[in-house]
């Protein structure tokens, strides 16, 4: 099979060459980061520190992008230099065609009421009920009495909590303070929303209701919205783009569907292999050895619905081997359908050891990622 002949079999190709966005390139991006670094001066015998250097890159308009790094990769310096908490130490941030870097006093006030922002504790004032808590940021911009008093209500029923107009902090549950947080942040209709690990603080199906709420805004209202997470979950659910910070750094960014199904920088490989370790199930978990056996296995991840019985059916085929399927499972990654399937190459008979290399090698022909994991008896 021809390189050029396997161009046909677009369900196979996964994982095309990744892209980092030019931020000079994209004139309609929302949020443009031109040649920005971040230092954070010495401090009290403190030394500086390079929080950010040499990013560069924009987020579309109207996307959902998740931003990813260990601790202290500077996931938080770039949201600051988003909203103009920060100024970068060189370079440009320029949100919504407004270079957010050069503003300042009441210009930069106003700027940020078109960035809204949700955080993992929520920062809401306990003395104040659910509705005069969304209701904060409009008494600062000056609204009238009456003009709040609908806003609100249409806020609580967007989020879902029209009942608890009256409620006190204390008196909801998680997810219900984080409906309060986000009302709050869209109150003045902002045109981006920052999400510092939002949903970190919740279990996991009230998660799930809140990544179901901001996906509808986004869809519904066109927010941009940018999501500081450590949950490769969040991202792989809510995000069509990522963004991957190491050492202050943007070691890789593009389509989600694309970096999750074929990571590149060792850091990536680390987050998702530390994501996706407990995705065998158990039974076959726990027959994997590190000895040779029987069978290798292998795992591979394919992109489309239908492209695994494909790849299985042609694998088998063009290198005569027995191929058997120890598991498989399919998740909607940004929006696409992503199967990880893991495979078993006899290794014993004919083929020998020889089978895996060559199932290795055709997999590589066709751009499709794959490890071997090890081998069963
Ligand atoms: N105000 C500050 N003054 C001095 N150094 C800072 C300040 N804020 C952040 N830093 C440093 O800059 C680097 C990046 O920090 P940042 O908080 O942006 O990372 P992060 O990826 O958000 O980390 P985490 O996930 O732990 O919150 C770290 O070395 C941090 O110690």
């Amino acid at each position: 099979m021809k390189a050029a002949s396997m161009n046909a079999h677009p369900s196979l190709l996964i994982g095309e060459p990744v892209k980092i966005q030019d931020g000079s390139a994209q004139p309609h991006a929302m949020v443009r980061f031109e040649t920005v670094a971040k230092t954070y001066p010495a401090y009290r015998g403190k030394p500086g520190v390079v929080a950010l250097q040499g990013i560069d890159f924009s987020i579309a308009r109207g996307s959902i992008t998740g931003v990813i790094g260990r601790s202290g990769a500077g996931k938080s310096s770039l949201v600051r230099l988003i909203n103009g908490l920060e100024k970068p130490s060189t370079g440009r941030v320029v949100v919504d065609n407004r270079d957010i870097s050069a503003l300042t006093g009441r210009e930069l006030r106003l700027a940020q009421r078109s960035i809204g922002m949700i955080f993992q504790h929520f920062n809401l004032l306990s003395s104040r009920t659910a509705a005069d808590n969304i209701a904060l940021p409009l008494e600062i911009a000056g609204w009238s009495k009456a003009d709040i008093k609908a806003r609100v209500t249409e806020l609580l029923a967007l989020v879902g909590i029209a009942d608890k107009h009256d409620r006190y902090p204390s008196e909801l549950s998680g997810g219900q303070k984080q409906r309060v947080g986000i009302a709050r942040a869209l109150a003045t209709r902002p045109s981006v929303l920052l999400s510092d690990e939002a949903t970190s603080a919740l279990d996991p199906q009230t998660t799930r209701a809140i990544l179901d709420l901001l996906a509808n805004i986004n869809r519904e209202l066109g927010v941009t919205i940018v999501l500081i997470t450590h949950e490769m979950s969040v991202v792989r659910q809510l995000a069509r783009d990522v963004v991957v910070l190491d050492a202050g750094r943007v070691v890789e960014s593009g389509h989600v569907a694309d970096i999750f199904t074929h990571p590149k920088h060792p850091i990536t490989q680390s987050f998702l292999a530390e994501a996706s370790g407990d995705s065998l199930p158990v039974s076959l978990a726990s027959r994997i050895v590190q000895e040779p056996g029987s069978h290798a296995v292998i795992r591979v991840q394919v992109r489309g619905a239908g492209a695994g019985d494909t790849l299985i059916a042609r694998l088998a085929r063009e290198l005569g081997l027995d191929v058997s399927l120890l598991s498989a499972r399919i998740d909607e990654i940004g929006g696409q359908h992503v199967g990880s399937l893991v495979l078993g190459i006899p290794v014993s008979d004919s083929g020998g050891e020889g089978a895996t290399t060559r199932t290795l090698a055709w997999l590589s022909q066709y751009q499709v990622s794959a490890e071997r994991l090890g081998y069963v008896a």
